[in-house]
Parts: C-alpha cells; structure tokens; sequence
C-alpha cells in the first residue's frame, strides 16, 4: 500500500503557470487576417530556445495509450528549451509536472487538458513524458534542437501512482 497517491485535476492557466503556459484559443488574444476569412489566435505561448545553434522543432508525436492507475516512475526535463503538446486528434491525456527543489522534482501535479487545450513546458520544468490515455492520439510538438543535451531524467526510487 502506498501513501504516494497523485490525483488528476483539471487544467487551468492560472494552476499551470509556474510550469507553463497553457494553449487555448478561449479568451485568447485573436484578430481576423486574410480578408476576414481567418482568424488569428495570437502569440498564445512563450517558446524558449537555450544553448548553441538552437532552433525550434515541428514534430508530430503519436502517443499510444497508458492506462489508469499509472505508476509514475520517471519524469524528465529539457535545461536547453521548451516543449509544447497540442492535439491533433479528440485525446483523453495527462500532463504530468513538477517544481525543482536543488535538481530534485517535488510537488508533483497531474492536470487532464479539457478538448482543444494544449500546453507550452517552460524550459528546464520536471514532466512526465507524454501521458494518453483510453485511445492513441496525435500531437503537434514544438520543441528545441540544436546541440548540447537537452534531456535530464529523475527515476523515482519509488513509483508515484496516478489515480482517476
Ligand atoms: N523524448 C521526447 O521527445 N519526448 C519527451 O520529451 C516528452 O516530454 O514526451
Ligand atoms: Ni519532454
């Protein structure tokens, strides 16, 4: 039996800023451009691009699905810049982060993106790999390349477990 229980909480941007930026076009900044035939959702996210020859990535992940209750054994972080996740398709998902307490992750959240929510990982912020649940789905990934490395894992000595 274990005391290192996680529960989901609904995303919202005020609970995600420390570790964030949440993407929703919802009471997001937009104008309309191309005569009136488009609409602008402007600027919703801040992309963060560190270390030598950093250039931003577009990649589409498909991510396949995890099932409830998770047993969270690793979260990661990238010190050279962000990661961003939108769905391409209607997911179920998870974000999973954490605050830095000296290079060590704590206080843990597990926050579920309504439809049509995505989010911006602030550089070098502790997070779970990309978490689906129920049914594979697609994400659009906007991440940085370049050189250094851009990957820091922290193995849990012991599993978090992740409850619906
Ligand atoms: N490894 C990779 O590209 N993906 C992870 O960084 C992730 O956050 O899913
Ligand atoms: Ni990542």
């Amino acid at each position: 039996m274990t005391d290192r229980i996680l529960a989901i909480e609904p995303l919202t941007a005020e609970a995600f800023a420390s570790f964030g930026q949440v993407i929703d076009a919802a009471g997001a900044h937009h104008y309309p451009i191309n005569n009136g035939m488009t609409e602008r959702y402007h600027d919703l996210a801040r992309v963060e691009l560190g270390g030598v020859h950093a250039r931003p990535l577009i990649s589409i992940f498909h991510g396949q699905p995890y099932a409830l209750p998770l047993s969270l054994k690793l979260v990661e972080r990238h010190p050279l810049g962000s990661q961003a996740f939108y769905p391409l398709d209607d997911a179920n998902w998870l974000v999973i982060v954490a605050e830095d307490d000296h290079g060590t992750p704590t206080g843990l959240r597990v926050f579920r993106p309504a439809p049509d929510q995505g989010v911006n990982i602030a550089m070098n912020t502790w997070h779970g790999v990309l978490t689906v649940l129920e049914r594979s789905a697609r994400f659009l990934v906007v991440d940085r390349g370049g050189d250094g490395v851009n990957l820091e894992e922290h193995h849990f000595a012991e599993p978090w477990l992740v409850k619906a």
